[in-house]
């Protein structure tokens, strides 16, 4: 069974309709990148997934069962702007979410339970090489170690799902390299299925198992409001899903950092891709002769 499934999903604010037609499932473990105009629904999708909003039509289906409509466990989110508590340390940080959950009504354990949340989030931070900035402030930290917090955070709870909103936007590119090289290990060694919001198409390429282009398929000049965006190309790449790989990202994703150049076949044929104004404010993607060949288009 599919870990997620959408059956004509429909997301309205008021009159204006943001997302129509998803049609679309999701396998565990999968790497899902997502690109699109600003203001086409990303994230709301991504809301939609994590349980803060809700969908207007449609099934939206997680193990077979309509999707929790509040936020747990199962799924954590890393958005762009540091997300971090900045009166706790580091490790503070990581171990709030577990206290809470724990000691609800306190938010404070104490004695050996304390110490084994301390000792997870130590290992935590330890993944995410964060251990010896454990008792900083936030602060005190770079903006990529302030999302490398942010993301172990996130895993702390353990989640099955995990949101990335353009997580690595605000970085520069040196940090978002190392950020791509952390996150493709956290994916594989967590197992987890991840979905991916990013405004680099390059990025999407090279870290998804498959990639969505949201857009719009129907226009109304006279009307902007009236149609929403759907998936028009969801595109399968080479990465396979987290631990069905026989290559580790990692390794693969090094390979490709030392060459300079990214193997992603369609990037590789096209860099002019990389501007391709799907990122930009209108976006013409099935234009794209390559896109054109590969593309599953789902959307009619
Ligand atoms: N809570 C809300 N109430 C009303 N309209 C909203 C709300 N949230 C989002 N919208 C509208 O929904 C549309 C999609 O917004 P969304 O933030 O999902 O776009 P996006 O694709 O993530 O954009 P960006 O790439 O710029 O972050 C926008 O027109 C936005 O104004």
């Amino acid at each position: 069974m599919a870990l997620l499934e959408l059956k004509n999903i429909e997301k309205h604010y008021g009159d204006q309709v943001v997302l129509e037609r998803l049609n679309v499932s999701v396998e565990e473990g999968e790497f899902v990148s997502i690109v699109g105009a600003s203001g086409c629904g990303k994230t709301t999708f991504l809301k939609m997934l994590l349980g803060t909003e809700s969908a207007t039509k449609g099934q939206f289906l997680l193990d077979g069962k309509p999707i929790s409509q509040e936020p747990d466990a199962q799924r954590g989110v890393v958005f762009q702007r540091y997300s971090v508590f900045p009166h706790l340390t580091v490790i503070g940080n990581v171990m709030l979410a577990e206290e809470f959950s724990t000691a609800r009504w306190l938010g404070r354990v104490w004695g050996k339970k304390r110490q084994e949340i301390r000792e997870r989030a130590r290992a935590m931070l330890d993944q995410v090489g964060l251990l010896s900035a454990q008792n900083k402030y936030p602060h005190q930290l770079s903006g990529g170690m302030q999302q490398r917090l942010a993301l172990a955070q996130a895993l702390m709870k353990q989640p099955r799902i995990l949101l990335l909103d353009e997580p690595f936007g605000a970085l520069d590119p040196g940090i978002r390299n190392e950020m791509h090289l952390l996150i493709s290990n956290l994916w594989e060694r967590h197992r987890l299925t991840i979905f991916m919001i990013t405004h680099d198409l390059k990025e999407g390429f090279s870290l998804g198992s498959r990639l969505w282009v949201f857009d719009k398929v129907r226009h109304d000049p006279q009307a902007p409001d009236r149609w929403g965006a759907s998936i028009t190309y969801d595109i399968p790449l080479d990465r396979q899903p987290a631990g069905k790989a026989t290559l580790t990202p990692t390794l693969s994703l090094r390979e490709r950092e030392n060459n300079d150049t990214d193997q992603s076949p369609l990037l590789g044929e096209s860099p002019e891709l990389d501007q391709s104004p799907l990122l930009g404010e209108s976006p013409e993607l099935d234009q794209s002769p390559l896109l054109g060949e590969r593309a599953r288009v789902r959307a009619s």
